[in-house]
């Protein structure tokens, strides 16, 4: 099923007007040994708009994100989610921010004992968000009608196909109705048809709940079609940033290359 069917008209690539930051990195370095990953790097997500962060592999990404989220402190800088100082937070604090920021793995992390349903409901838990059972079946339901499988409660993670569980680990995300999405590497793995079935629907999420994301990506075509910003991420350094367009028409050979 194509979840361009089930959520109505994808949206226009149009930059959101809003610009209110509800993520910010700021003069951010981290190092492991001598391998200095991050230096100086500043970056800020606003309201409303995807944010995709390029770079080659092993230039940081995902050590970017862990700092983010709180699971590598940071050497220096400051990192600031919905107006929270992420280094500041005590263990209780990190996991009340952490349920208001959703979170995409690479790998989709769903439990393969579980059934879709029970994976779903997992993060309520989690949260200690209870619901009523006909309340838990509603958003089950909702989040899995935002995705386009709204057939697969009662299946198992081992019957769906990569694309099928990307929705699923995104509908597992959606039901606790983050403000911001980190997706990590979204279409990896995926055929370029399903690629673009995910790109569509990160798009409407966005449209649909207005989230902010921030996605991490090699795949340009899904730079292309989620980006409203592109920031660079190179020698640990945010070395540009811009539209697609903009950047594809820079001259520098450093930006150059990613476009080539
Ligand atoms: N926990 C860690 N301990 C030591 N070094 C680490 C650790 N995590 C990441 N690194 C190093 O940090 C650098 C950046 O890694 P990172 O995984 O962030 O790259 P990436 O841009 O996400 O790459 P890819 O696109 O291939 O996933 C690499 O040199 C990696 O070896």
């Amino acid at each position: 099923m194509n979840p361009a069917t089930t959520l109505q008209s994808a949206p226009a690539r149009t930059a959101p007007a809003a610009t209110e930051a509800v993520l910010t990195v700021a003069h951010v370095s981290k190092a492991f040994g001598s391998n200095q990953v991050l230096r100086d790097f500043s970056l800020s997500l606003n309201q409303g708009e995807n944010l995709v962060v390029l770079g080659k592999s092993g230039s940081g990404k995902s050590v970017l994100i862990k700092c983010i989220i709180g699971l590598l402190p940071v050497d220096a800088g400051r990192i600031t989610v919905l107006g929270q100082d992420v280094a500041s937070l005590d263990h209780a604090a990190l996991d009340q921010l952490r349920a208001k920021v959703g979170f995409l793995f690479q790998s989709n992390a769903l439990y393969d004992s579980m059934t879709v349903r029970e994976n779903l409901l997992f993060p309520l838990r989690r949260h200690w968000l209870t619901h009523r059972a006909g309340e838990e079946n509603e958003l089950v339901g909702g989040a899995l009608e935002d995705v386009g499988l709204a057939h697969t409660a009662d299946m198992m993670p081992a019957e769906l196909s990569g694309g099928m569980r990307k929705r699923i680990a995104l509908a597992r995300t959606l039901i606790l109705r983050p403000q911001i999405i980190l997706y990590d590497e979204p279409t990896t793995g995926l055929d370029p048809v399903t690629a673009r079935e995910i790109d569509q629907l990160i798009l409407q999420v966005q449209q649909k709940y207005n989230t902010s994301a921030l996605i991490i990506s090699h795949d340009m075509n899904c730079v292309r079609l989620t980006a409203n910003r592109v920031a660079l991420l190179v020698e640990g350094r945010c070395y540009a940033e811009g539209s697609y367009a903009e950047l594809e028409q820079r001259d520098d050979p450093a930006i150059h290359e990613f476009f080539a």
